[in-house]
């Protein structure tokens, strides 16, 4: 069986990560597949010079804040991003033999057919946009900028399989013990 932990920026997918970890659970990190392929694959390199500008590899090194201001300029710009890097993820993955993904946009990316089971990790708005602006140093309208280009939470956890209440107060031991035990027996 192949599980995703899925969940909008924020909502502390990587956090969960760290956690399963202790559990003996490695989970293949989409964003970081992202970022190596970037940097690595010399077609992903020509193809998103062509859709975003030359801007984006200056010198050969990925500019990550032209990526992002193109990115988020338009939905249709998201759209083309994402139709050039997702592919090779999947690809990634698939080859990684690995059991587990995180990935934010799980849904937006078509990723779900790449596994059986997928868990939501879940935390209010207000919480994930302070998270997001500590983590990254950014301002709140950054950080709901993120939020708006992805689905929404309620439609993701509607999508999923298991929901990871993730709010800083409820337990997150006790909830990721029961979430293995109950797969176990899948
Ligand atoms: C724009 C980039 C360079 C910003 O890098 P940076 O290190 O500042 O942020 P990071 O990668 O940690 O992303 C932070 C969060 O932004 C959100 N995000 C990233 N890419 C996307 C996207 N295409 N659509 C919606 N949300 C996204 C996710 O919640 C992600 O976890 C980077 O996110 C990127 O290359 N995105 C495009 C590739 C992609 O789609 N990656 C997502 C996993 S496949
Ligand atoms: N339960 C928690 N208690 C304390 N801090 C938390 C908790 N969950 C997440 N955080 C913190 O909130 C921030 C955002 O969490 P994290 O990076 O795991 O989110 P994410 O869902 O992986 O986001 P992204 O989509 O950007 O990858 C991090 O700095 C993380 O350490």
């Amino acid at each position: 069986m192949k599980y995703a932990l899925t969940g909008g920026i924020g909502s502390g997918k990587s956090y969960v990560c760290r956690k399963l970890k202790e559990y003996g659970v490695e989970v293949f990190d989409c964003d970081a597949s992202a970022k190596r392929l970037m940097r690595s694959c010399h077609k992903l390199q020509e193809q998103l010079s062509e859709a975003v500008g030359q801007d984006v590899f200056p010198d050969g090194q990925l500019d990550k804040a032209a990526l992002a201001q193109f990115l988020l300029a338009s939905e249709e710009n998201t759209k083309v991003i994402n139709g050039i890097v997702h592919p090779a993820v999947a690809k990634d993955f698939r080859s990684s033999g690995m059991q587990w993904m995180e990935s934010a946009i799980l849904f937006e990316a078509d990723f779900r057919h790449n596994v059986d089971k997928v868990i939501c990790v879940s935390a209010p708005l207000e919480t994930r946009v302070e998270r997001v602006m500590e983590r990254d140093g950014i301002s709140r309208e950054k950080a709901l900028e993120w939020i708006n280009r992805q689905m929404s939470q309620e439609e993701k956890e509607r999508l999923s399989d298991y929901v990871i209440v993730n709010d800083g107060t409820a337990d997150l031991d006790r909830q990721l013990e029961e979430l293995l035990e109950k797969i176990k027996h899948e």
